[in-house]
């Protein structure tokens, strides 16, 4: 599959919403983190922001539940219009049962691993999801200094998915900009979430299309699967 960029509007200004969804339409997704107060130490927007967000954009919404009880409200985002819904391993009572009730509802169920959560106790779950997030820093912030110490949990991650032969999308969040985009898409990530890199930049369109050339670059030739490419 392509390499997809995801612009997170946690670094758009709130005063502007719509205008900021719509300044990234060349984007594969839209990324709007949700942050409760209680599993980060942040607070930003709720299923009704959501919902009016997606009459605002064409770009469909990856929502990224950084929220405690993700059972109970990760469905309304789904219902609100969210395509992709991630929801926190650390945070989910029942982890399966939510994936398939989210691909049920009619979006894309993904998990999210915090930095000090390993891949390997979830080995057996990946075919229940269509997208892993590798946090690449602690959520609850952008503008955070990318993490290299997930490069080798992005690596085993890829060969795990590659392992089972799924079909699953592998995200990383965090830090991600033209300094290290390419390192991630080496490591076999291949939906990449960018916030300071897209919003900060003078251009956010401009900023999307320059972050997918880098990962593209690293990869191998415009459109081609990484995995082809490079083998993993
Ligand atoms: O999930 C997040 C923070 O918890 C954000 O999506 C992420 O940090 C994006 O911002 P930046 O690209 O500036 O790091």
């Amino acid at each position: 599959m392509a390499l997809q960029i995801s612009p997170s509007i946690l670094s758009a200004d709130f005063s502007r919403l719509a205008d900021e969804a719509k300044a990234v339409e060349g984007a594969d997704w839209l990324h709007v983190d949700v942050m409760d107060n209680h599993f980060v130490p942040n607070l930003t927007l709720g299923v009704p922001v959501v919902e009016a967000l997606g009459k605002a954009t064409d770009t469909p919404m990856d929502c990224h539940l950084m929220i405690e009880d993700p059972d109970r409200w990760a469905p309304q985002y789904v219902e609100a219009g969210a395509g992709s819904v991630t929801f926190h391993v650390e945070a989910a009572a029942a982890p399966v049962r939510l994936a398939r009730e989210i691909r049920a509802k009619g979006a894309r169920a993904s998990m999210a691993l915090k930095p000090a959560t390993p891949i390997e106790p979830y080995e057996d779950l990946l075919p229940e999801l269509d997208m892993l997030l590798v946090m690449t820093v602690e959520p609850g912030f952008g503008g955070q200094a990318f993490l290299d110490i997930m490069l080798p949990k992005i690596r085993r991650t890829r060969q795990l998915i590659d392992k089972h032969g799924l079909e699953l999308w592998l995200q990383v969040d965090g830090g991600v900009s033209a300094a290290t985009i390419e390192r991630c898409a080496e490591a076999g990530a291949d939906v990449f979430v960018a916030g300071s890199a897209v919003y900060g930049a003078q251009d956010p369109a401009k900023a999307v299309s320059e972050l997918r050339g880098l990962a593209e670059k690293a990869t191998g030739a415009p459109g081609t699967p990484g995995h082809a490419a490079t083998g993993r």
